[in-house]
């Protein structure tokens, strides 16, 4: 069991078993992506650790950027997601791949899909390391998922609490 603030979390998601989502996630990408010289676009804050390990495993050439967004506050979303660092590179014409931590509402990333909307690019996919079905509201497909997760709020591995826990190796949930 960790404290982090308030609040008590209790060991969920081993070291293991993010490595082998990690893995099943980088070998999709290296047989869909080999070849097509793609544009990794990281989700900041939380995406910063997957995005170090999935980038470093693939294979071919690609290019590496990133965007700030944020919605949470506490340990549920505000609904409203701001922009606090946007693009800083065209994108028009290139195979986008989104590295999310984790997909739960999917608010962040309609916000996502407006902004490369409007960028031109000539296709876009999602690859996140945490997927919550249960939440998930909307229509785009998450085609590369490491991990399906029930409702329920995590930290670790890139994910906070009020800023406490990113740097924890496993992941927690919250103690019920
Ligand atoms: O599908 P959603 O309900 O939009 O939730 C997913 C988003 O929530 C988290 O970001 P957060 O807003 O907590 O910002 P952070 O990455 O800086 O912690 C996470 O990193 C995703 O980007
Ligand atoms: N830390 C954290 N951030 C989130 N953003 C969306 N879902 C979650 C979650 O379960 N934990």
């Amino acid at each position: 069991m960790i404290q982090l603030h308030d609040l008590q979390f209790e060991p969920f998601i081993s070291e293991a078993e993010i490595e082998e989502a990690i893995a099943k996630v980088a070998s999709q990408l290296n047989a869909d992506y080999k070849d097509e010289n793609p544009v990794f676009l990281g989700v900041l804050n939380g995406a910063f650790m997957f995005a170090s390990d999935v980038i470093k495993r693939f294979e071919g050439d690609c290019e590496v950027s990133f965007v700030k967004l944020g919605s949470y506050e506490g340990t549920s979303t505000t609904g409203a997601v701001k922009t606090l660092l946007g693009l800083n590179q065209q994108l028009k014409e290139r195979r986008v791949i989104i590295i999310e931590d984790i997909v739960d509402t999917g608010n962040t990333l309609e916000e996502i899909n407006k902004i490369l909307k409007k960028e031109g690019v000539a296709d876009y996919q999602v690859a996140t390391l945490f997927f919550k079905p249960e939440a998930y509201k909307k229509e785009f497909n998450i085609k590369y998922a490491g991990l399906e997760i029930p409702n329920k709020f995590i930290v670790g591995y890139g994910l906070d609490y009020d800023g406490l826990g990113r740097n924890l190796t496993k992941v927690y949930k919250r103690k019920e």
